[in-house]
C-alpha cells in the first residue's frame, strides 16, 4: 500500500493525522509534562522536595539535549510540493501552539468543523490564570485565533492574520470547558472576514471578529461550501 501524502495547503488546520508510534509517545511525554508544569503552580512543598524534583528534571532536559530536532525546512520542503509524509503533517501540527496534543503548552484546544461553523473546545488549568481563578485574556486572544484561521478551510488560499480584534464581556473561568464558534463572514479579494464567539455554560464571554490576508492570490469558496455564498454576503 503507498502511503498517503500530504500537502501543507490541504491540511485541515487544526486537525490531526492518525499518530504515528514515534507521535503517540510524544504526545504522551508532553501530556506528563503539562501535568507537572499545572502540578507546579503554588505547589506546597519544602525545599528539600524541590531540589530533589529539580534534579530528575535537570537529568531528563540533559537525556534529551542529546539529540537533534528533526530539520523544520526540510518538512516544509516536502509538504509544500505535496510530498509530505504522515510524520511531517504530524510535526506540523502537532506541535501547534495550544491545540497540538505534543506541546506541553496546550491545555490542549480540540478544533473541528460543525458543517458551516469551526467549534472548538477547552479546559484552562492553574498554568493559563489571568485574574484570580479565570483564563488569561492573551491566551483566550491566542485560542480565538486559531479557530478563527480555521474558517479558510472553507475556502481555497491560506493566510495570515492581519487583523483581530476581541471584546472581552466576561470573565472566563479556568478548570470549566469553555465552548468556542466561529463562522465565515466574507471574502473580498485576498481578505476574508470572519466572526467568533466564546461560551461558557451558555453565557457568552468573548466576542471577536478578524481580517486574514491570502499568501495565494484571492480567496475562492471550495466547491462544497459554495452555498456560503447564497448564505450572507459572502462573495
Ligand atoms: C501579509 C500581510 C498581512 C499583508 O501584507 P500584503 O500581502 O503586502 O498585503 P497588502 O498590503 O497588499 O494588502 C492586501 C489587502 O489586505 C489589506 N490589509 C493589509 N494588511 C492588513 C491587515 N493587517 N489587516 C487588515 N487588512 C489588511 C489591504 O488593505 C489590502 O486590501 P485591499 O485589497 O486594498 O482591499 C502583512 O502585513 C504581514 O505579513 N503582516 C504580519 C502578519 C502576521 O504576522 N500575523 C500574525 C502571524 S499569523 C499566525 O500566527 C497564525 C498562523 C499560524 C500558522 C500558519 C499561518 C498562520
Amino acid at each position: 500500500m503507498t502511503e498517503e501524502k500530504y500537502h501543507y495547503f490541504d491540511m485541515p488546520i487544526g486537525e490531526l493525522p492518525e499518530p504515528t508510534p514515534v507521535s503517540a509517545r510524544r504526545r504522551e511525554l508532553a501530556r506528563e509534562l503539562a501535568a507537572i508544569n499545572e502540578q507546579l503552580v503554588r505547589l506546597d512543598v519544602d525545599e528539600a522536595a524541590l531540589m530533589a524534583a529539580t534534579e530528575q528534571a535537570r537529568a531528563l532536559r540533559e537525556s534529551l539535549e542529546g539529540y537533534s530536532h528533526r530539520s523544520m525546512r526540510d518538512i516544509l520542503g516536502r509538504l509544500i510540493s505535496g510530498q509530505g509524509n504522515r510524520q511531517d503533517a504530524l510535526d506540523m501540527a502537532d506541535f501547534e501552539i495550544l491545540s497540538g496534543p505534543a506541546n506541553v503548552m496546550s491545555p490542549p484546544v480540540t478544533f473541528w468543523l460543525d458543517g458551516d461553523v469551526v467549534r472548538a473546545r477547552a479546559t484552562f488549568g492553574r498554568a493559563f490564570m489571568g485574574p484570580p481563578g479565570k483564563v488569561h485574556g492573551g491566551v483566550l486572544s491566542l485560542a480565538l485565533d486559531m479557530l478563527l484561521a480555521k474558517t479558510q478551510d472553507f475556502v481555497t488560499s491560506l493566510g495570515m492574520t492581519g487583523t483581530l480584534n476581541v471584546r472581552y464581556m466576561a470573565p472566563t473561568p479556568l478548570h470549566r470547558e469553555v465552548n468556542f464558534e466561529a463562522r465565515l463572514v466574507r471574502l473580498q479579494g485576498r481578505k476574508l472576514f470572519n466572526e467568533a464567539r466564546v461560551f461558557v455554560d451558555g453565557v457568552q464571554t468573548v466576542a471577536a471578529s478578524g481580517i486574514w490576508i491570502s499568501s495565494q492570490g484571492d480567496y475562492r469558496l471550495r466547491p462544497e461550501y459554495a452555498h456560503l455564498a447564497n448564505d450572507s454576503d459572502v462573495a
